[in-house]
């Protein structure tokens, strides 16, 4: 039987990553697990190789130093065996647009978009070449919602998901699966980390069943999973009305609503 690859998961040390790492581990996949926190990455390292027999490398890294980010990027282009990237690592911000620093709003940009593209950078020519693997970001609803004036979050998630689907139309004919997974709120620690009380809010998804609902997107090859959405169709409805609008953007003039009088 041939070997499973194996998964990179970024943020595996809590949360979101940590549950993707158990439920890959379960599967059968050897892991490399991405974090800062070390003590928490050994933790759920051993847990897991004592549970269920995989092999696991840690790798501490803060992906918003570029030193650190070379050596996951460099991992990736050179380990033949992994064959799954979870770019899963992210954080929000506290306050709003008016309080947030520029270092911590470039620090966030940093860690939600740029680390996420050099990551899938780093392993899609591999990836490409073996006419196999799979790239998984995780975005979020709050990419396609301005409502929720979460501004610079917001941007960054709404950059991973169309990174998402336009790396689906250019490596899904060479065999690479991309999927975005778009969770709504989820309870993990990011809430504590924005200053939010996650126990005060209402409709908060456990993060198993959040990743669990996640991986039957990703088994059914899903380029866009939005785990707390019960209609599919309102998504394709909104994708439908984007599509149809693209074409009646390409003019040689200007639309009669926007021509000067005279
Ligand atoms: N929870 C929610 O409601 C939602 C979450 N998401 C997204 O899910 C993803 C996971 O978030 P979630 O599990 O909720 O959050 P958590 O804060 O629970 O976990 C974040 C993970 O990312 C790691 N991380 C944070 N900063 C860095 C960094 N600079 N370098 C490397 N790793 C880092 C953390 O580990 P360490 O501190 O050890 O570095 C941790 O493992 C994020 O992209 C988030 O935007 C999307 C929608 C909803
Ligand atoms: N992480 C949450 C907001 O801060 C979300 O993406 O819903």
């Amino acid at each position: 039987m041939s070997k499973l690859p194996a998964v990179l998961i970024t943020g595996a040390s809590t949360g979101i990553g940590e549950v993707y790492a158990e439920r890959f581990a379960r599967r059968g996949h050897d892991l490399v697990l991405v974090a800062r926190n070390k003590a928490r990455l050994d933790a759920v390292a051993a847990r897991l190789i004592q549970e269920t027999g995989v092999s696991i490398d840690i790798i501490q890294a803060d992906l918003t130093r570029v030193a650190d980010l070379d050596i996951v990027e460099a991992r990736l282009r050179e380990d033949a065996a992994i064959g799954v990237l979870i770019n899963n690592a992210g954080g929000n911000l506290r306050g709003g647009f008016l309080t947030q620093t520029p270092d911590d709003v470039a620090r966030l940009v940093a860690l939600n978009t740029t680390a996420v593209v050099r990551l899938a950078s780093a392993v899609a020519p591999r990836f490409a070449e073996a006419g196999t693997g799979a790239i998984v970001n995780i975005s979020s609803v709050v990419g396609l919602a301005p409502e929720f004036a979460l501004s610079v979050y917001g941007a960054t998630k709404a950059f991973v998901t169309f990174l998402s689907q336009s790396l689906s139309v250019e490596l899904g004919p060479k065999g690479v699966y991309v999927q975005a997974v778009l969770p709504a709120a989820t309870r993990t620690e990011i809430w504590e980390h924005s200053g939010i009380d996650v126990n005060t809010m209402s409709g908060v998804m456990e993060v198993a069943e959040l990743v669990d609902a996640a991986l039957v997107g990703y088994d059914r090859r899903e380029a866009v999973t939005i785990p707390p959405l019960p209609d599919a169709a309102q998504w394709e409805t909104y994708q439908a009305a984007r599509q149809a609008m693209l074409p009646n953007t390409r003019q040689e003039h200007a639309a009669e609503r926007y021509r000067t009088a005279g």
